[in-house]
């Protein structure tokens, strides 16, 4: 008897394979079960694989690809603020304390809004999926209402989402018109949109996932970092947060606590192995250790950095102690929705970390060695590196792994040859008009 599956799709793939290798096959059946996972791989050599082709093909389940197409694993933003949206390529000129004041608090504001959220997200939502973005760890803003269309906007495009509403309490560091009212208000509104989203939830199949979300050090009063920490510990929940991102905040918590902003947040039980901490340009050795430690990862957002990270995050360093590292664009501190941008970014930036910039310097001290990352390394980042930060069995193209795809056409296809040559040219010139279908669970989402 053969086996029916619910999708098959036929054709060649890349997949993450290490933090430093990739998977290329050829050909083969991709076959995806009922419940979105891939169910089996069949390679054209096994017995079976012309009868399965033939069956899929019989109950119109089969997909296959054209000669220049390729499956590659959906894309997971591990850092990304939906409010900000509207403001992606905008006002960049700042430094990040009169950037978020500037520009971000007044925009974040208006999602008092129901109805502007609903719109902004309707489109982001679709937005990322088109750039074959399958999976997105959001910050939403400090209003439920407005999450919740977040929310809504993931459910209805296919989308699987993390959702946080954003806890801002402190009154120094946040603008009158823009923060929760008390400590205590910032924690009940996290529990009540626990709640809400768990109601959500009861009506669909692909989940969205809230996650307790103070904004960074400086925003939170101790009492809200307090509230948040007890909250992740009571519903088991994922946690994200910004560390170590720039000089001022740095400084912040030094003034302030008398300590670095991971161990403010360590204090109080913020760095669990749910955590995720966005940037970490600034982290030091004790910092990684601390984080290789407690399971904490960090979301690395290359082209915002360059902007406000006042240094490069060395990727290498990073992963060498066993700190679990994705990939986020970071919107609007990042101006592109594209992890394909963020790739390319990546590498961009570490090489020049490797190599130095400042030409007067003697050569030998302008970079850091073996700093430089490969863009295989990019990829698993954008991949598995942010499948494994969640603790999602996604990332991966692999029997037992969520079937979360994206399928991209190679347009400038001469000059390929080898496998290695077609992936780095699907990394480097990939556009959101290359990705012709978009999978999540196992659905077609685009
Ligand atoms: N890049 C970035 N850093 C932050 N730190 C606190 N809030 C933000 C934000 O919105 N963007
Ligand atoms: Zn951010």
């Amino acid at each position: 008897m053969i086996i029916s599956y619910s999708k098959v799709i036929e054709g060649a793939s890349f997949s993450p394979q290490s933090q430093t290798a990739v998977t290329y096959r050829p050909q083969q059946l991709i076959c995806l079960d009922e419940s979105g996972y891939i169910a089996r791989i069949i390679a054209p050599t096994e017995a079976d694989y012309a009868t399965v082709r033939q069956a899929a093909q019989d109950n119109d389940s089969l997909t296959t690809l054209k000669p220049n197409q390729y499956l590659l694993p959906g894309f997971i933003d591990l850092h990304i603020h939906a409010p900000q949206w509207p403001n992606a390529g905008l006002a960049l000129d700042r430094p990040l304390n009169e950037w978020l004041d500037t520009y971000t608090f007044p925009l974040e504001a208006k999602y008092q809004d129901t109805d502007f959220a609903k719109s902004v997200y309707d489109n982001l939502v679709q937005e990322l999926l088109a750039n074959g973005t399958t999976t997105a760890l959001y910050f939403g803003t400090i209003h439920n209402a407005a999450n919740l269309e977040l929310a809504k906007a993931c459910i209805q495009h296919g989308q699987r989402g993390f959702i946080g509403k954003v806890a801002m309490d402190n009154p120094e560091q946040t603008p009158d018109y823009y923060q929760d009212a008390s400590a205590q208000v910032a924690v009940d509104q996290t529990e009540q949109f626990i709640h809400q989203l768990n109601d959500l939830n009861q009506t669909t199949n692909l989940k969205q996932t809230p996650v307790i979300t103070p904004r960074f050090v400086p925003s939170c009063t101790p009492a809200s970092l307090q509230g948040l920490g007890d909250l992740a510990r009571k519903y088991d929940l994922p946690i994200q947060s910004h560390c170590s991102e720039s000089d001022w905040e740095n400084g912040y918590a030094l003034e302030h606590y008398h300590m670095r902003d991971a161990d403010v947040l360590n204090q109080y039980g913020l760095l669990t192995d749910k955590a995720v901490m966005a940037h970490g340009t600034l982290l030091n050795e004790h910092d990684y250790d601390l984080f290789s430690k407690q399971g904490v990862a960090v979301a690395h957002c290359p082209i915002s950095n360059v902007y406000f990270g006042n240094a490069v995050l060395p990727v290498n360093r990073v992963l060498a102690h066993h700190v679990k590292t994705g990939l986020g664009t970071d919107i609007s501190g990042g101006y592109s929705p594209s992890l394909y941008r963020n790739i390319q970014q990546a590498v961009m930036s570490s090489r020049m970390l490797q190599d130095g910039v400042d030409n007067q310097l003697s050569a030998g001290k302008r970079g850091v060695s073996g700093s430089a990352i490969s863009v295989k390394t990019a990829f698993y980042l954008a991949t598995l590196g942010g499948a494994q930060s969640l603790h999602l069995q996604t990332g991966k193209i692999a029997e037992g792994y969520l079937a979360d795809l994206q399928v991209v056409s190679l347009q400038n296809d001469f000059q390929t040859g080898t496998s290695d040559n077609i992936f780095e040219k699907l990394m480097y010139q990939t556009s959101k008009a290359d990705i012709d279908q978009v999978y999540v669970q196992g659905e077609l989402v685009r």
